[in-house]
């Protein structure tokens, strides 16, 4: 965690998440009350569940956010979601550049900063996602890719209100590996200082969340490591008592 930033613990439901599974949903809205005195929690299911979840949790402790957007507001883009229709649907955070999109859609660091600056002009937060693959950690070149992705996809307009930076290394999606305590915090530090150096003040207050493979039974660990405020949570996130215990665990 970092001082003074209040951590966000942010599921992505990926896709996974049928009408039918609006009941975990109402579970995690139930159980908000006991871990908000924690974290800040979102849910960002799919699209097509975004307006139901919100007009539920309308006035309760959980926020929803959408995965994904288009860069333009309307048009002639079949099957593409603008920023200003989650926004209108109840989206409060549009999740961009994950590496399942950028891997499934060769989506670039240039087309997830206007992704990034879509969101703004729908009035919600941006959370970019950054990591590197297997072979580039083998290869050392964590750090390069990392720098890179920041230089790329963050908008100079970032500030702590409307950016937030989830850390998910590839190789430690939904694979059950998560990366050394010690990894976490080099990594996140580096993220730190790229942050402060590219935005100043605001960036020693912008959330840095870590994902991949984030679980109730190694949350605590995680959350306790300097410069990891919060985490974007996936398969646990489906599950309503999952997604609590990994918000209990933070500091
Ligand atoms: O990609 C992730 C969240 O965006 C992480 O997924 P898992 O938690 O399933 O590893």
């Amino acid at each position: 965690m970092t001082d003074a930033i209040r951590p966000l613990i942010a599921g992505n439901w990926k896709m996974n998440g049928l009408k039918a599974q609006a009941a975990e949903f109402d579970a995690m809205l139930n159980g908000a009350a006991d871990v908000v005195a924690k974290a800040d929690l979102l849910v960002c299911p799919p699209a097509t569940l975004v307006a139901a979840f919100a007009d539920k949790a309308r006035g309760q402790k959980v926020a929803v956010g959408a995965q994904d957007c288009h860069p333009k507001s309307s048009g002639a883009h079949t099957g593409d979601i603008a920023a200003e229709m989650l926004a209108d649907a109840g989206a409060t955070a549009i999740i961009v550049g994950h590496s399942e999109r950028r891997a499934d859609h060769g989506e670039g660091d240039a087309l997830v900063r206007q992704k990034a600056e879509a969101a703004w002009r729908a009035g919600v937060t941006a959370i970019v996602c950054i990591g590197e693959t297997q072979g580039q950690r083998d290869a050392g070149q964590t750090l390069d890719i990392l720098r890179g992705q920041l230089q790329g996809s963050l908008p100079d307009a970032s500030t702590a209100a409307n950016l937030v930076v989830a850390y998910e290394p590839v190789w430690a999606i939904g694979t059950g590996l998560t990366p050394t305590v010690q990894d976490v915090e080099q990594i996140h530090g580096f993220i730190r200082e790229f942050l402060i150096s590219r935005f100043k003040a605001e960036g020693a207050k912008m959330r840095i969340l870590y994902g991949g493979s984030v679980k109730p039974s190694n949350a605590a660990e995680l959350m306790a490591v300097k410069n990891v405020d919060g985490a974007l949570v996936g398969g646990a996130s489906l599950k309503a008592a999952d997604f609590l215990a990994i918000a209990k665990g933070c500091p």
